[in-house]
Parts: C-alpha cells; structure tokens; sequence
C-alpha cells in the first residue's frame, strides 16, 4: 500500500554510527527507501556507495543541524545558502526533496503577515533552486511537545503558504505524529490539503515511538492517508523503544495491506 522510508537518524542505530552501514541494516530489514535528517557528520560518498549498492532510495534529506532549512528571523540569506549546500548533496544521493520549516518566526508581527512572509521566502527558495529537480516540502511541526517556539504548527497554515507558493516544486510534509499531538483531525486536514501533501512522516503519540507503542489506531490512519489519494512514501521519523527491525514489523504488514 505504502512505500516505508525509516529514518537512518533514529532507526538501525544497532549497525552502528555509520549512515552506510544503517542503509544496508534497512536493506536488510526488507526496505527499498530511507529518508535520513540533514547530511551533517555523514560520509557523503560512502552513503551514496551504500545506496547504490543496495538499491534503496533517499526519499527526503531533513534539516539538521535544526536551522539548516529553517527561515532565520532578520537575515534570511542563511536560508538560501543552507538550501544550496541541501541541494548539492540530495542531487549527489539522488534525493528528490528537501525539508524545510518555518523557524520561530518573523516576531512581534501579525500572525497573518508572518505566513505572507513564508510565502514569499520560499517562492525566492523555489526560484533559487529552479532547475535542481528538487522539491521542497514545508513541515509544520507541534508547539506542544517537540518544538515550543515553532512559527508553524497548523497543517492548514502550511496549505496556505503552499497555495500561495503555486509551484509544482513545492508542498506540504504532513507528520501525521506532529498533526496529532496538535490535535487536529487527520481527515480533515488530509482533505484541505489534497494534492499538495508531498511527503508524510509518522510515528506513535505519545511518546514518538514505533506504530503500536502509543495510541494511534494504524490500520484506520493508514485506510485515511490511502483514501485522501496520497500515494508516496512514507517516512518512520520515530524514535523506538525496541529493536529495530522488530519496532517496523507491525508497520510493515499494515502497509502491505496484511
Ligand atoms: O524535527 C522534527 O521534529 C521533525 O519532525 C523533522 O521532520
């Protein structure tokens, strides 16, 4: 049903430190996709040689350090060069999108005029990239839990700078972790955003561990994410609490459709 991208930051630490070697574990673990966070500390060359070699693709590069993809509040000019650096190494793995985040926001401004701001950030991003065959997925991550602080945390809210972006090189990443710490109502946001969710990220609440470890009903999100007619992969951007390849068991057979 879904094609399972587990991130190589947080999954198949049992390999060791190397991204190479956790892109072999995840072969291993019967996955042809990895989405992994930003390419810091990573041996770019021997990840690439992992990936060819095994066959599996680099679904989404994430930011990290945490501001790399993240809209600084004065300068935005860190942004844009986060965003080349981002590039030459996603063309380098192959890696059709990059991450981005609002950061803390543009302060003391109305709320409204800060989303016109992303809009008008990220339509330079686009155009700044244009050509690269990267597309940049916009995150809004909850306030509640993980990223007090964050501009962005309504996945209605990233719709609203994706529209007013208008390219086909730009969407929504929809965590459906983070949506639901937020308590929003995944159907519905599913159905407002449509077409521009471009990439989904998911992992138990609360506690952000495997599927089955908290209290999400997997087999009726997943019949939700299939109906809302989103197709693409999706990433295992949790932290887990058992062994990794026994925490993407259950996952996996639900994705399969067992
Ligand atoms: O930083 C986070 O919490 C994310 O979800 C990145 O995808």
């Amino acid at each position: 049903m879904f094609q399972l991208a587990p991130n190589i930051d947080l999954l198949f630490s049992e390999a060791g430190d190397s991204a190479a070697d956790r892109v072999r574990a995840a072969a291993a673990a019967g996955f042809d996709a990895v989405e992994m966070w930003g390419p810091t500390g990573k041996d770019i060359p021997a990840l690439k040689e992992a990936l060819q070699e095994t066959g599996v693709q680099l679904t989404a590069q994430l930011a990290e350090p945490r501001m790399q993809f993240m809209i600084p509040p004065k300068n935005h000019e860190p942004f844009y060069e986060g965003l080349d650096a981002g590039v030459k190494v996603a063309q380098e793995l192959g890696c059709p999108r990059i991450v981005v985040g609002s950061g803390t926001g543009f302060g003391g401004r109305k709320r409204q005029d800060q989303l016109d701001e992303l809009i008008e950030i990220f339509t330079k991003g686009v155009a700044h990239i244009e050509g690269s065959g990267i597309t940049l997925v916009l995150e809004p991550v909850n306030i509640r839990v993980d990223h007090p602080g964050a501009l962005l945390d309504r996945t209605s809210e990233a719709v609203y700078v994706a529209r007013g972006v208008d390219s086909p090189n730009f969407g929504v990443l929809y965590d459906l972790y983070h949506s639901t710490v937020e308590g929003e109502d995944v159907v519905a946001e599913l159905a407002n955003a449509g077409r521009l969710v471009k990439y989904v990220q998911i992992a138990d609440a609360p506690g952000r561990g495997e599927p089955g470890s908290g209290s999400i009903d997997w087999a009726a999100r997943l019949t939700d994410l299939q109906h809302s007619g989103y197709a693409g992969p999706v990433g295992l951007e949790y932290y887990p609490t058992i062994e990794s390849a026994k925490s993407v068991r259950r996952i996996q057979e639900l994705a399969a459709g067992r």
